[in-house]
């Protein structure tokens, strides 16, 4: 007997990175081969955007999924959250010309806010939230303090471009194969600050940073091409990433819900205090991941290198949250 269907919402959804996930989430590529999904998109109310919904929905339809029990066009988050079980925050406010880090931040707690409420009022109390859009790590820190029905920990933002970027580096530069490197994690914001940490890493039993031992690549190198690889895609396609991040998200939620298998991954999760994180601050960590519950992997020894790259990160972090801190009274 089949499974009973489960609602997975997408916000941004007739964005780029809408149009690299819903194809993969409706094939089962995120939940598995054998989940049936009703798809619930969220789009602004302006024609364009709707009109472009309607486009995608139909591309859906013609790729006949088998695993696809249901597609909903909305423009209220209120309805598309509706019951949901799992929620991909991917649509944001990007920087426009002249537009500072602070002017951001406001005009993504507004739309933050007003998801996080609604997931609070309508969405299944077990709901899954992972937000894609920037700055992620704190949109999700305004979705969760805007959702007090909801537990916090089911909050989470997208560390895991930042994850898989930075394993594609390791695997270039020694030569390994991407899919042997074990327990790589990315500390803090998604943003250039981000720490991506391969001391403790792995490959048939290897250590990563033996292997390499190369600490002026680790800092000259690796940390800033890892840090502004968003930057170097920007710059080269004149867009975004988009398939990777989607990759990415489909990475994180299918982690999430069907479980790591004992490996490490990263996630942008909620802290309750680990490695010196204030609390409620949505910071990378390592994680494993088991019956749809994430754990933070701790009692990593942390080197006066690291700990300086960690104190970069989560004060840019303090200081996003101090900057919306008004904005959520
Ligand atoms: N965390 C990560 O690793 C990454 C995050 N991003 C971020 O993801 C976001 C989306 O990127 P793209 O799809 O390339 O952008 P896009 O501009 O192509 O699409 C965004 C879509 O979101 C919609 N949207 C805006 N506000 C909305 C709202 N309040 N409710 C529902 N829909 C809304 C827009 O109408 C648009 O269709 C951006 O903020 C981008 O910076 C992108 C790559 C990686
Ligand atoms: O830099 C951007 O705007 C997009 C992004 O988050 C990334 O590619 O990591």
């Amino acid at each position: 007997m089949s499974k009973p269907a489960v609602r997975v919402a997408v916000t941004g959804a007739a964005g780029q990175i809408g149009y690299a996930l819903l194809f993969r989430i409706a094939s089962g590529e995120m939940l598995g081969k054998d989940q049936p999904v009703i798809l619930q998109l969220l789009e602004i109310p302006d024609e364009k955007a709707q009109n472009a919904l309607k486009g995608v929905i139909m591309e859906l339809e013609d790729c006949a999924f088998p695993l696809l029990a249901g597609i909903e066009a909305h423009s209220d988050p209120m309805q598309a959250f509706k019951d949901t079980d799992y929620a991909l925050l991917v649509g944001a406010r990007p920087r426009g010309p002249g537009m500072e880090r602070a002017d951001l931040l406001a005009a993504n707690a507004q739309i933050f806010t007003a998801q996080g409420k609604a997931l609070n009022a309508v969405a299944s109390r077990n709901v899954k939230v992972l937000v894609v859009g920037n700055p992620a790590n704190t949109n999700a820190y305004i979705a969760m303090k805007s959702a007090p029905d909801l537990p916090a920990k089911n909050f989470t933002a997208m560390l895991r471009l930042d994850h898989n970027r930075a394993a594609s580096q390791l695997a270039a530069k020694a030569g390994f194969k991407v899919g042997d490197i074990r327990k790589l994690t990315v500390w803090g914001n998604h943003s250039p600050t981000m720490y991506a940490d391969y001391r403790f890493a792995t490959v048939n039993g290897k250590s990563v940073q033996e292997t390499i031992n190369d600490q002026a690549w680790n800092k000259d190198v690796f940390l800033p091409t890892v840090g502004k690889r968003g930057a170097a895609i920007i710059a080269a396609r004149g867009l975004s990433s988009a398939a990777s991040a989607a990759n990415a998200a489909i990475d994180h939620m299918r982690d999430w819900a069907l479980g790591s298998k004992g490996e490490w991954v990263t996630m942008g999760v909620p802290s309750n205090g680990e490695y010196g994180v204030p609390k409620d601050i949505v910071f990378g960590f390592p994680v494993t991941t088991e019956n749809g519950e994430y754990k933070i992997v701790e009692g990593l020894e942390i080197d006066a290198f690291s700990q300086e790259c960690i104190n970069k990160t989560l004060a840019e972090l303090e200081g996003e949250r101090d900057g919306v801190k008004d904005l959520l009274k």
